[in-house]
């Protein structure tokens, strides 16, 4: 059993690219106190990559925190994400936030976890930098600040195991096979697609990524915000093994609900078991 029982779940699309820091994290707390007030049951929440800051290369040096698992204290929004899980007894995946490493000074595009007891139980830097070049449409280089992580993501909770990649890590479907080999039930992406490549590309990832995998796949982006340099796509939105789309957004400020259902996965499993068929014989280099 992969998925060991139904579990709800809340993707927060909101505006966090404010200038304010301090603004972002008050405007998510809003957001989480609203989901568990609309539907108690919520047992996991996802915020959007990138959520306490501007989604800029020349900003994310200036709004990086230190990740240290045995000090959050020297994260103001690792602290502030504990309490709020803690709080309300959830598992809170902290979309990503700028990491400084005081040791090396490099910068990375990171996502932290807490449980429900507000313990920081993973953390995962994206591995796939965003770099793009599509004349007349978007340039964007997130290597020219931003280091990339090498570690893929899973992460253990009453529910069964669940995998991690943030955004551009979508368009590689090696994290997601490798995480739903592990036993994932679901692979989770904060991510923040903009207006060129969000419309050609981010139902079918997504979806691609589900049947690949017959795994939910969970998306949680920023609400569009034009008053920002970068214009995020929005739709947030989650996928079913079967590759359904079983809750999206629009382009606002949302709040997306989802179930989870492990019977969704034994059953497709069965129906179509390519889980069980794979040719690791004919493939071998491809990695078990
Ligand atoms: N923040 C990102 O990684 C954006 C990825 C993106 O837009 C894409 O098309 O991929």
């Amino acid at each position: 059993m992969i998925l060991s029982q139904k579990i709800k779940i809340a993707l927060i699309q909101f505006k966090s690219s404010n200038p304010s820091k301090q603004l972002n994290l008050q405007n998510a707390q809003k957001f989480i106190e609203k989901a568990m007030k609309t539907q108690p049951d919520t047992k996991l929440i996802v915020l959007p990559e990138c959520f306490n800051s501007p989604y800029s290369i020349t900003k994310f040096k200036e709004y990086a925190e230190p990740i240290i698992a045995t000090d959050l204290s020297q994260s103001p929004t690792c602290t502030f994400l504990s309490k709020l899980a803690s709080r309300f007894q959830i598992i809170l995946i902290g979309g990503s936030i700028p990491e400084c490493d005081p040791t090396t000074s490099k910068i990375y595009n990171t996502s932290i976890i807490f449980n429900e007891q507000g313990h920081l139980i993973a953390k995962h830097r994206k591995i796939h930098l965003f770099d793009i070049d599509i004349p007349n449409g978007i340039t964007f280089k997130e290597s020219t600040t931003l280091s990339p992580g090498s570690q893929p993501t899973t992460f253990s909770t009453k529910y069964g195991q669940i995998g991690l990649g943030i955004c551009y890590d979508l368009r590689f479907p090696e994290l997601a096979m490798i995480a739903a080999r592990k036993g994932a039930f679901a692979m989770v992406y904060p991510g923040a697609f903009n207006t060129v490549t969000g419309p050609m590309h981010w139902h079918l990832l997504a979806r691609s990524r589900a049947i690949d995998n017959e795994n939910y796949v969970v998306l949680c982006s920023p609400a569009r915000n034009l008053e920002s340099d970068y214009h995020a796509y929005g739709h947030s939105l989650v996928v079913d093994p079967r590759g359904n789309i079983i809750a999206e957004a629009g382009e606002d400020e949302e709040i997306v609900f989802a179930e989870l259902d492990p019977s969704v996965i034994e059953q497709f499993r069965k129906q179509v078991p390519i889980t069980f068929q794979r040719r690791f014989d004919v493939y071998p280099d491809v990695s078990k």
